[in-house]
């Protein structure tokens, strides 16, 4: 039985709250969200209701003193100098999201709306941003019934925030173009209706504050990381199973040898491998002294992305709890702060640093296929690892082409490494004259997970395949701790051993679900 969204498996009850305008978030509340495990709330205690109103009356108050505020009573970016009267200022935020109507591209699917829905208002809860309580509550609501505005992916420079995007989320809190509700594409002033929504009309500045923000790139990027985190914990799992189908060696991970190089993360690996493998002090140097580098540099692999998390997800989460926008509207010192926050630099950085990490992870694993499929290096195992004997060996293939698919999605994923960042490109008039791109690094952050848990998925029919075939050819894999081993009883349940050539797709998109719903319990 598949669910909405096409996976096998079943949505997780909402339990718990995240609440904004409280404390600080984290990663994991964005996707907890964006999973729809749990319920937003706003939070309702005295400063935090205060301090939103407190900064929409300011605003109020300098429009009544028919004060300049820069996307209030003037142009917006480069047409800051025009001069718009305060009757028209009503309508302008209207006209910001209109004219901000020309996204392309596909759509974002449902887990990223959520995100990206939930990154805003993260923002916009700081208090900073001089929108009124009703705005935060009708975002609020758009993520508590499920409303999720149609958000197409490409048209963002990720500076001046992710205007176009974010348009279409401010467009569908307006009632004005698409949302989706239960999976059907509905009129946005229809899915409002169906939970008694009304409309909003965009107070002054308001539209401002939905979409000059790094929103859609903050909220991807939560989601990035977590499956990023997944995947080093995997990967090296993968590698443990490959180091012991290949009949490497484990000594490669000793505890003193990963003590004289104090990168924690990379010790965190080896440990982990120690923990698959056993800590094997005898050494085994059967085959060759050294495994070849995909296997025993696994930790200075895999390593340098779990080094790398801790401080990503820290940059994340400094974006994810920032009033990223322009002007912001300081409700204590009654001021109006003209700056750059829209701009995405840290995001940007953060995923052309992840999808370089991640994609190395591929390339590791792809490496490691190649060295399990080839007889002259699996250090005695069938070629293609294929499991027919006899006559029939002659016409099986085994793991050929599955191997090949990895090299595809490998090569993909390294391609998807150009950083993003230093394509930036003068626009607006060159008010704009410098952006961050960060959205793009994003979206490719995603693609290159997408490809490596593709690749991820190959090495678990390969690993399995492997010790399945050492087992029963050979005098045996060399045995494994309670937790790899229990992992590869559970792997032999799920993926048949093979001995017919058979079409893997369905086994492969079993797999990169499982990965993507992090089905196995790793190293916890
Ligand atoms: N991000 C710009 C605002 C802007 C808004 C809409 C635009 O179309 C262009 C620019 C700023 O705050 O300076």
């Amino acid at each position: 039985m598949t669910n909405k969204s096409g996976s096998t498996f079943q949505d997780a009850p909402r339990t718990g709250t995240v609440t904004f305008g409280e404390d600080r978030l984290a990663i994991a509340d964005i996707t907890r969200l964006a999973r729809r495990e749990a319920r937003p709330v706003l939070a309702d205690d005295d400063a935090f209701t205060g301090r939103i109103a407190r900064g929409a009356a300011f605003l109020d108050k300098l429009l009544d003193v028919d004060g300049v505020i820069y996307g209030v009573t003037t142009g917006y970016g480069d047409s800051c100098t025009v001069a718009v009267p305060v009757s028209l200022a009503y309508e302008l935020p209207h006209h910001l999201y209109t004219y901000h109507g020309c996204g392309y591209g596909e759509v974002f699917g449902d887990t990223e709306t959520r995100a990206i829905l939930a990154a805003r208002l993260t923002s916009l809860s700081q208090g900073y941003s001089g929108v009124s309580a009703g705005l935060l509550e009708q975002l609020t609501a758009l993520l508590e019934h499920d409303i999720l505005p149609r958000i197409p992916q490409e048209g963002s420079v990720g500076a001046s925030g992710d205007l176009t995007p974010l348009s279409y989320v401010a467009a569908v809190l307006c009632g004005e173009r698409e949302a989706r509700v239960d999976g059907q594409p509905l009129p946005a002033a229809e899915a409002l209706a169906r939970f008694g929504l009304v409309p909003l009309k965009l107070r002054p500045k308001e539209g401002l504050a939905i979409m000059n923000g790094t929103a859609v790139m903050t909220g991807l990027a939560c989601l990035a990381w977590e499956r990023a985190e997944y995947l080093a914990r995997l990967a090296t799992r993968i590698t443990a199973l490959a180091v012991a189908a290949s009949d490497g060696n484990p000594q490669h991970f000793d505890e003193t040898l990963f003590a004289a190089k104090p990168h924690p993360g990379q010790q965190g690996v080896a440990g982990w491998l120690r923990a698959d493998l056993g800590d094997n002090k005898a050494g085994r140097n059967d085959h060759r002294l050294q495994d070849r580098y995909s296997l025993r540099c696994a930790p200075h692999v895999i390593g340098v992305l779990a080094d790398a998390l801790p401080f990503l997800k820290n940059v994340i989460e400094n974006e994810l709890n920032s009033a990223n926008d322009n002007p912001l509207v300081d409700p204590d010192g009654e001021r109006v702060l003209h700056g750059g926050h829209f701009y995405g630099g840290h995001i940007a950085f953060a995923m052309d640093s992840l999808k370089n990490l991640v994609a190395n992870v591929a390339d590791l694993l792809d490496r490691q296929m190649a060295l399990l499929v080839d007889a002259r290096y699996n250090h005695g195992l069938p070629a293609n690892l294929s499991g027919a004997t006899g006559p029939r060996a002659s016409i099986n293939h085994g793991l050929k082409a599955l191997q090949i698919s990895a090299s595809a999605w490998t090569a993909e994923a390294l391609k998807n490494t150009m950083p993003a960042s230093v394509f930036s490109r003068s626009t607006e008039c060159h008010n704009q004259d410098k952006v961050s791109m960060g959205t793009i690094a994003t979206r490719d952050c995603l693609r290159v997970l997408q490809l490596t848990e593709q690749v991820a998925a190959a090495m678990l029919v390969t690993v399995r395949q492997g010790l399945a075939l050492r087992q029963a050819t050979l005098e045996g894999a060399m045995p494994l701790q309670p937790g790899a081993d229990a992992f590869v009883t559970e792997l032999a349940d799920d993926i048949a051993f093979i001995n017919e050539d058979v079409a893997l797709e369905p086994t492969l998109r079993r797999l990169v679900d499982g990965i993507q719903h992090q089905q196995w319990k790793l190293y916890e």
